[in-house]
């Protein structure tokens, strides 16, 4: 394994939760335990993005990031990682490739909110993404509907795993997703920001 790489062995379920972190808070958390739970995960690899690109503003600094995400999930089972910024991968699809490569034999599944799947055929090679891992979607207040009606969701509805069969989602032969639904938390980075606390560090 390379160094500064967190360890995995062959057979573990790891869930992979990117994103912008731009703060990191108790829904991230939420939806990490709750990704754990459904689809019977070992481990949670929270990816901190050196930035999402589909937005235009530029986030907080990685290790401002880093360093709150660790004091909102201090779980041993998740670990904290800037592995795109140490792959040099910006986008999904290439970061999946490389970690996949990087550690045969882990059951990866690639986590997101229902707001990702929302727009998930704007990314970068996502029919890449469903042809490479498992995909978990975390429900998210507001989009409740998205499942059913979201353009990756229609082309891929014959991919879709019952809830009820969440736990086989590490293990489902590619192209596969799951929609979970849980209590929700109405938590956001972007109202975080708005109320200025952040910024203002
Ligand atoms: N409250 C929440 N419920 C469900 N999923 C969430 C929630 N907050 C974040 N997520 C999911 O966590 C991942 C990372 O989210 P991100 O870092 O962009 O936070 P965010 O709160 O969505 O930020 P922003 O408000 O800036 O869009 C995404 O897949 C997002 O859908
Ligand atoms: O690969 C893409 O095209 C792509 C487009 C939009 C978002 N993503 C990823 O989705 C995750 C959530 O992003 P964000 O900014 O909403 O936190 C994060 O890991 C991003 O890198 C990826």
């Amino acid at each position: 394994m390379k160094q500064g790489f967190p360890i995995a062995t062959r057979g573990q379920r790891i869930g992979l939760l990117g994103g912008s972190f731009d703060p990191a808070h108790e829904g991230h958390a939420h939806i990490t335990r709750e990704a754990m739970r459904r689809f019977g995960l070992d481990r949670v690899w929270w990816l901190v993005s050196p930035g999402n690109p589909l937005k235009s503003h530029g986030p907080a600094p990685m290790a401002s990031r880093i360093a709150q995400a660790r004091r909102v999930m201090a779980d041993p089972k998740v670990t904290i990682t800037g592995l795109e910024a140490q792959l040099g991968t910006r986008y999904t699809a290439q970061t999946l490739a490389r970690l996949t490569a990087l550690y045969p034999g882990v059951h990866f599944v690639w986590l997101m909110g229902a707001d990702n799947l929302a727009q998930f055929d704007l990314w970068e090679d996502w029919r890449g993404i469903f042809a490479r891992v498992p995909v978990g979607v975390l429900a998210r207040p507001g989009h409740r509907m998205v499942t059913g009606q979201a353009r990756a969701a229609r082309i891929y509805a014959s991919a879709r795993l019952p809830a009820e069969q969440a736990r086989l989602l590490p293990f489902a032969r590619r192209p596969a997703w799951c929609f979970v639904q849980m209590p929700m938390s109405d938590l956001s980075s972007s109202a975080i920001r708005a109320g200025g606390e952040w910024r203002a560090r």
